[in-house]
């Protein structure tokens, strides 16, 4: 018997602690009450989407900042009022690089770029090099445009800076930064940094990885995924209940990276079952919480579309530690349900008729952000489905997602839960 205890009372705010306290991060349930969570406000890198980069950027449409910026606040505002500590990666990691060693390899990692030339390369050098730590963040983040180096007779640009195009980046921007949940997952006090699938969103990894090895808040981590394992993304990982997990096998996270984290969590202790579950590998399914999220701990939110049909392979560690057993497929809901000891799943359906479901499963109505049992976050516009919602006992806590949603992320996308209360001690 293994039992997972955790202190009682969480510290508060990176701020008011001595800087290199350990603070303890642990999530084990998508529902228990949050307490810590991770976000990032968006800024400048959504200022760089065009008409002509929205598609490979994973956007939808070409975002009005300022008014983004408002709702994120908002949606921010909101958690704080809710008891929640909010902690900005941008902050983060400006703190992290702080650190030398944490700026000398995120600088490192730019400039390896196989499409810099050694002149453009040291150009680039040395712009970074005069940056202090908030403005070298900014640039990680926003990314570096061709025609904000600075080149001039003394410093020429050579000849991949001139032959480039002047809307092209010397440093691609990362717009779905904003997206906190697929770049890194917690499950239990280790942290998983992720393996993005699109290459638009790769080098957000660096950033996270940096930030949990580096900032004296995350000293001591235990590291449950790094990003040159196979794909998975943190919007596919949802804790059904402590010790069961499900996954989605799709566009993003692919078997083999729903294979590895089984491998992982189960050497570390963290979970006795992982439900592999197949999603459609399309745009509006792309991850798991797009059609399904948990509003109670035996309760999910689920598009009706593919409520039904939606199936689950059982993964448990094999007998001999090494093979794992897969059996199934079988209907998801009744495979979660059993692996998570429960007679049934309470299931409330995105939207009423096919058509308003389609629609607002599309605006993010499905991804719903538990701040406690009962009590969740929702974009406001998904007027059916949270009024379902509230027919079944969940509070809904209402936020304009009108600019964030053009890039197809809702709450729980928006967010990275550091640390929930235990829903109850794990017992392997
Ligand atoms: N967990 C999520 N559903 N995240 C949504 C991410 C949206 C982002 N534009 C992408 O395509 O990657």
């Amino acid at each position: 018997m293994n039992a997972i205890f955790i202190h009682s009372s969480f510290p508060g705010s990176y701020g008011r602690l001595p800087y290199a306290a350990k603070v303890t991060h642990y999530v084990d349930s998508e529902v228990a009450r949050l307490r810590t969570v991770l976000l990032h406000r968006p800024g400048p890198e959504l200022a760089r989407l065009t008409p002509r980069n929205n598609d490979s950027l994973l956007f939808d449409a070409i975002p009005w900042v300022g008014r983004a910026q408002e709702e994120h606040d908002a949606f921010a505002a909101a958690l704080r009022a809710r008891g929640v500590e909010v902690v900005y990666l941008a902050t983060l990691l400006a703190e992290t690089l702080a650190v030398a060693d944490a700026r000398a390899e995120l600088t490192e990692l730019v400039l390896r770029s196989p499409r810099l030339g050694d002149t453009l390369r040291r150009r680039i050098a040395d712009h970074l090099a005069y940056l202090d730590p908030a403005a070298l963040a900014d640039v990680f983040i926003a990314g570096l445009a061709h025609e904000e180096l600075r080149i001039g007779p003394d410093r020429p640009g050579g000849l991949v800076w001139t032959l480039m195009d002047r809307h092209d980046f010397v440093i691609d921007p990362l717009p779905n930064l904003l997206f906190t949940r697929d770049s890194s997952v917690w499950i239990g006090d280790r942290v998983g940094v992720t393996s993005l699938a699109m290459p638009a969103r790769r080098r957000e990894t660096s950033l996270t990885d940096a930030i949990y090895r580096y900032h004296p808040r995350f000293v001591g981590t235990d590291f449950l995924y790094h990003s040159e394992m196979e794909h998975l993304e943190g919007g596919d990982v949802l804790l059904l209940a402590p010790g069961v997990l499900a996954v989605g096998v799709g566009e993003r996270t692919t078997p083999a990276g729903a294979e590895r984290l089984a491998r992982q969590v189960f050497a570390a202790g963290l979970a006795h079952t992982i439900l592999v579950v197949p999603i459609a590998q399309e745009r509006a399914t792309m991850h798991l919480d797009t059609v399904c999220t948990m509003v109670d701990v035996d309760a999910v939110l689920m598009y009706p579309n593919v409520a039904s049909t939606l199936s689950a392979y059982t993964v448990i560690a094999g007998a001999d530690g090494d093979e794992l057993r897969v059996d199934g497929p079988a209907p998801f809901l009744r495979a979660a349900a059993d692996a998570m000891d429960l007679d049934r799943l309470r299931v409330i359906d995105t939207g009423l008729d096919p058509v308003t479901a389609e629609r607002e499963q599309w605006d993010d109505g499905n991804n719903t952000l538990a701040v406690a049992p009962r009590l969740c976050v929702g974009y406001e516009r998904n007027v059916e489905t949270n009024a379902q919602l509230e027919r079944a006992g969940i509070e809904v806590i209402p936020i304009a997602g009108s600019e964030l949603g053009s890039g197809r992320g809702g709450p729980r996308c928006m967010s990275c839960p550091l640390v929930r209360e235990p829903l109850r001690p794990v017992q392997l």
